[in-house]
């Protein structure tokens, strides 16, 4: 009867009307003051009859004009759901001239659906209000003279200046000055980060390959110091703007358990419509007035509407996700956060993941007798073209401690996939990258060099090769250090039950093993290409059924989206993170991994106990009214009572704490 898709959820009201936005409450609040002024008109003065109709008619009104409103709109898109049962059942209550009881159907019925889209607003407020953090004016540097400009406005290359202990209104790079920003509104971490200005701007590299220390996001703070921003990106696309795009949509992305509980209703509110109608006529069968019948039928009506069962996962779903979004993580909807919430098994990428990914030069030697100068301007150049966090490593260590100053000779670098580098030097070519890159060119390596190699990869450096006009001339190696936060975070994985957990990695085997060894994992598999993380991720999710990838994008994106959920991190700047990523983390803080495991275990089984309540009442409802055990308004507080408890039941993860 429903479509599957339905953008709207069933309670998700957004009426407006002659008292904006609160109308919906005011008009049940009236709806409950004429079937109060009903009542009292009825039992205690001696009024004519007239006079209580005209005041429940009146209250039928105010209840029933928005549920009428949401049923029109939904019976045009041919869905029946509960709005309509519900008028019908106010409608039969009238039939049968019990217009006091039908009132207080629509009544008590319209005040728990305005709380219930209060509750959720809440939820959907606080995702919508980190979209308010980006400042509305900027500062732009115009000649000699300072302007202040809408945030729309502002064009690329504009400069921006920031004075101390303001919003930063740009995604963009520092070229004047430096300070220390908090960028809490975008990675929840509150301790600020130290930013300094780039040395040149000629030549910029990709928004992601800038380095983090360099940029700054629109929406966080600017500390003690002026700093100038250039503007790399409109305000349409910054990095927050993105994000709370990205957060408003989940909502249509359903989760397993909420497009279960569709199918569920698909064929239950059919049932209870047929059942229903049957008891319309249950005086043919036994003593009783057709009046009596109805009344029985309408009870049941009410007590079968599954309004609880309809708003109790969307609205655990809607406040995980906000909660979440408070503390710099995106999830990007019902699905993740619940294949989150039960998953065991997790892979993570090795450099930048698990590793600061910001490795040192321990060596660089000249073989073969090539000139050491020489050598190293080659290295210098060819690495400067390529964006792998290696490369980047290299050139600067050779520029600081090496005081190599290259000649600027590389071109047409391509990247070797998982194997490393091959580039153009004054007409020759230049390979750098691992032993495989070796062997597949045919550069041959003598036995001496492959024990100095060999030395290095044991004892946990990355070892790379250098061969120009088919000749190896020179070794590199570059040590990279574990994040001080991997092997806690590791533990308390360990602690709230993940079983089991691998490193991926394209670095060797030997190196793979003694970056696991120091975070204590006793998983690792290396020497992988990306498309053979990819064929680890589908046989450990044979073997396990689910698994998460966390990576950070760089070369684990196939394998991230092969994975059940994929998480990135540090994804504030990295597009291809944001996009890809089923969740994540804006930071690039690991030790935030526990936390929304938590929050998403804590929401799946929110999401059960509603499960639960909800069908227990109807389970409960039914029979009860059937057999005569409540009144129509029995029926209906029970039944709203219960809807507004899911949903209170669902807020509580707003207050999440790991
Ligand atoms: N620009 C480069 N310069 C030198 N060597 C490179 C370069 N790019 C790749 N390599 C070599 O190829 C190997 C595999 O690279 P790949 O990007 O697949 O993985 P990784 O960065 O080592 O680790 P992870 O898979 O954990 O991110 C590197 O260990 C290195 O030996
Ligand atoms: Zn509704």
């Amino acid at each position: 009867m429903s479509k599957e898709h339905s953008e709207n959820e069933e309670h998700n009201h957004k009426h407006g009307g002659v008292f904006g936005k609160k109308t919906e409450l005011y008009f049940a609040i009236l709806s409950g003051v004429f079937f109060f002024m009903g009542l009292i008109i009825e039992k205690l003065t001696n009024l004519p009859e007239s006079a209580s109709l005209g005041s429940f008619i009146v209250a039928y009104f105010f209840g029933g004009y928005f549920t009428t409103l949401e049923a029109i709109g939904k019976i045009r898109k041919g869905e029946f759901e509960i709005d309509f049962l519900m008028l019908v059942a106010a409608a039969g209550a009238a039939y049968i001239e019990s217009w006091e009881e039908g009132a207080l159907l629509l009544f008590l019925f319209s005040i728990g659906h305005a709380l219930e889209s209060y509750a959720v607003n809440k939820a959907k407020k606080s995702i919508e209000s980190l979209g308010n953090l980006s400042p509305k004016t900027a500062l732009v540097k115009k000649g000699d003279k300072i302007e202040e400009v809408p945030i729309e406005e502002l064009q690329l290359n504009d400069i921006v200046v920031v004075k101390p202990n303001t919003k930063i209104a740009a995604d963009g790079i520092i070229v004047k000055g430096n300070s220390s920003i908090n960028q809490a509104s975008i990675t929840g971490e509150s301790m600020p980060v130290d930013k300094v200005a780039i040395g040149n701007t000629t030549n910029l590299p990709d928004f992601d390959n800038i380095e983090k220390n360099n940029i700054v996001y629109t929406g966080t703070i600017n500390g003690d110091n002026v700093i100038e921003v250039q503007v790399l990106k409109l305000s349409a696309d910054s990095t927050i703007s993105r994000l709370v795009k990205m957060v408003s949509e989940v909502e249509t992305q359903k989760s397993p358990t909420q497009l279960l509980t569709k199918k569920f209703e698909k064929w239950f509110v059919p049932v209870v419509i047929l059942l229903v109608t049957v008891l319309c006529f249950s005086y043919l069968v036994i003593d009783e007035t057709y009046k009596e019948s109805l009344y029985r039928a309408i009870s049941v009506l009410v007590a079968a509407s599954p309004c609880a069962l309809a708003i109790s996962t969307p609205s655990a779903v809607l406040s995980g996700i906000a909660r979440a979004a408070k503390s710099g993580v995106l999830i990007k909807g019902g699905r993740a956060l619940e294949d989150l919430g039960s998953l065991t098994t997790i892979a993570f990428d090795k450099t930048g993941t698990l590793t600061e990914g910001k490795p040192k030069l321990t060596n660089a030697i000249a073989l073969n007798n090539f000139e050491e100068g020489e050598f190293l301007d080659i290295v210098l150049d060819v690495e400067k073209l390529s964006n792998h966090p290696l490369a980047k490593s290299i050139v600067q260590d050779l520029k600081s401690q090496l005081k190599v100053e290259g000649k600027n000779q590389a071109a047409d670098i391509k990247a070797i996939q998982g194997k490393g580098v091959n580039a153009n030097y004054n007409g020759d070519v230049v390979l750098i990258g691992n032993e495989r890159l070796m062997i597949d060119e045919a550069i041959a390596t003598s036995k001496a060099i492959k024990n100095q190699m060999d030395n290095l990869l044991q004892s946990g450096h990355t070892a790379m090769l250098v061969a120009y006009k088919n000749e190896l001339i020179g070794l590199l190696s570059v040590m990279d250090v574990p994040r001080e936060s991997a092997a806690p975070t590791l533990k308390r994985l360990k602690d709230i039950g993940i079983k089991k957990m691998i490193m991926l990695t394209g670095d060797h085997q030997n190196v793979a093993d003694s970056i696991a060894k120091q975070i204590g994992l006793s998983d690792a598999e290396g020497n992988l290409l990306p498309e053979d993380k990819v064929t680890a991720i589908k046989v450990l999710k044979q073997q396990y059924s689910k698994i998460a990838m966390v990576g950070d994008g760089v070369n684990d994106a196939p394998a991230m989206a092969t994975s059940t959920v994929g998480i990135a991190m540090g994804a504030a700047g990295s597009d291809v993170a944001l996009e890809t990523a089923d969740v994540a983390l804006m930071s690039d803080k690991i030790e935030n991994l526990p936390f929304v495991i938590g929050l998403s275990r804590k929401s799946k089984s929110i999401i059960k106990q509603n499960l639960w309540v909800s069908l227990a009442i109807v389970a409960f409802l039914i029979p009860t009214t059937i057999m005569g055990g409540t009144s129509i308004g029995g029926a209906i507080a029970i039944h709203e009572g219960s809807t507004l408890l899911v949903v209170i039941n669902a807020l509580r993860l707003l207050r999440y704490q790991l």
